[in-house]
């Protein structure tokens, strides 16, 4: 399927390639210089030169004579027109995001000393890769978003760059990334780049053609970076990692059921069967985003409970799920563009504050591993042999000595959290 869609692809570009390279930069002064440079100094077959001006600067490099005819300026031209091509191709804005959800899972799986050489590192490393994901997803549907408003004029549909060209960066963009991954942070933050790059442009890409199944891969997608990143700095992963990932996960499917109700036209135009498709009164699309909203309500609660933030950001993220809760539920009532546009603008407010909230209130790395280590022990588990003690830690676990003779309980919401069910027992808070 895969290769019949790129042969299938290849000849659209190179049969509706001219006009709508024409359409594309035609009016551009890079491609009056170069077209008209590159055809006065070379034999080059003009169907060719359009279908990806590549070629004709490949071919004037190596004809001696045309060099001199290659100022710097076109140069430039060059460079600034593919550099737009690879933006493009990368969707750099959404790479940009990916990529600060991954910042920010380094900067939560840090101890309390952030080694920024390695943030750096797995940044760079996650966008690279995140542009090879975003460049094969777009050469799989180079059709289908020939045949969108939204996604007419990329690169590929628009014939401004041809199939291989696209592949070529996608390759050498995903091979340096994961091997940056590997090199300076370690295997299990590369191998979950590379997973998810699959997960993305193999099974979630063609999913989009196939089943409305394809918002929830795509939410998994989505949650993974930031789980990178905490695994570039902690070099495992962990349940409290777990909470930056699963509010990306929850935050996807009101994000893009709006995205899929506001724009239904052109993704049946596209042939892709998203859930809003199949639900004509918009009623079922309204609910499943209602319901994940829900579902980001105890997030807060948690950061604070596991030790990864101060209580402040429970209260603060406790009122921003209840914020965009609000806007999914005005959806439900009255499911109209104006209200499913709301919940949109909602969801794009809400993540970059609940990253800002998790960063802003994160507590040094000792809290959390008390809390890891009481949890361990409320549930009956000895983290002695798993979690050596250093001197700050051995003296708070003398001061948990102490509470445990003078018979003083722990905080009453870590005590709660570790109570298996209400109607059961509730455990003993300290056990040896
Ligand atoms: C490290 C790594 C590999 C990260 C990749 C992260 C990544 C690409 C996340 C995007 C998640 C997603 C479902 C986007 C929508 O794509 P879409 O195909 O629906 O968008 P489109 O309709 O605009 O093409």
């Amino acid at each position: 399927m895969w290769r019949n869609s790129l042969s299938f692809s290849s000849k659209l570009v190179s049969t509706a390639n001219p006009r709508n390279y024409n359409y594309a930069v035609g009016s551009s002064l890079f491609h009056s210089q170069f077209y008209s440079a590159a055809a006065s100094t070379t034999s080059f077959a003009s169907d060719s030169l359009k279908s990806d001006p590549s070629r004709a600067l490949g071919s004037s490099f190596l004809n001696t004579t045309s060099l001199s005819a290659f100022s710097a300026s076109k140069l430039k031209d060059a460079v600034n027109y593919y550099g737009r091509c690879y933006f493009e191709l990368s969707k750099a804005r959404l790479s940009l995001l990916v990529v600060a959800t991954s910042g920010t899972g380094y900067i939560l799986g840090s101890g309390s000393a952030i080694d920024f050489a390695g943030l750096c590192c797995t940044c760079a490393g996650t966008m690279m890769v995140a542009a090879s994901a975003n460049t094969l997803n777009q050469v799989y549907e180079i059709n289908n978003d020939a045949l969108m408003k939204r996604t007419r004029n990329r690169p590929l549909p628009s014939g401004r760059l041809t199939i291989r060209h696209a592949v070529t960066w996608a390759s050498c963009a995903g091979i340096a990334g994961t091997a940056l991954l590997a090199w300076k942070a370690n295997v299990l933050a590369a191998g979950l780049a590379a997973s998810n790059l699959v997960l993305y442009a193999f099974v979630y890409t063609p999913l989009k053609q196939m089943h409305p199944i394809n918002t929830w891969v795509g939410a998994i997608v989505g949650a993974i970076p930031p789980l990178l990143g905490w695994a570039a700095a902690a070099g495992e992963v962990s349940l409290t990692a777990m909470i930056l990932p699963a509010a990306l996960y929850f935050w996807q499917i009101p994000h893009f059921m709006a995205l899929a109700y506001l724009c239904r036209k052109d993704y049946a135009d596209g042939g892709f069967k998203m859930f809003s498709l199949a639900d004509a009164s918009g009623h079922r699309t309204a609910m499943v985003a209602l319901r994940n909203c829900l579902y980001l309500l105890p997030l807060g609660y948690l950061a604070y409970d596991w030790g990864i933030t101060s209580g402040w950001f429970c209260l603060e993220a406790t009122i921003l799920a209840l914020a965009i809760s609000g806007t999914a539920m005005s959806f439900c009532i009255d499911r109209t563009t104006k209200s499913a546009r709301g919940m949109f603008r909602a969801s794009l407010l809400y993540l970059p504050v609940f990253m800002s909230g998790l960063l802003f209130h994160r507590l040094p790395d000792n809290k959390q591993y008390q809390t890891a280590q009481n949890l361990l022990r409320s549930l009956g588990l000895s983290s002695s042999s798993a979690l050596p003690l250093d001197g700050t830690e051995q003296v708070n676990e003398q001061h948990n000595v102490q509470s445990r003779k003078t018979g003083a309980r722990g905080p009453p919401v870590a005590y709660a959290s570790v109570a298996p069910f209400p109607f059961l027992p509730a455990p003993t808070y300290v056990t040896h």
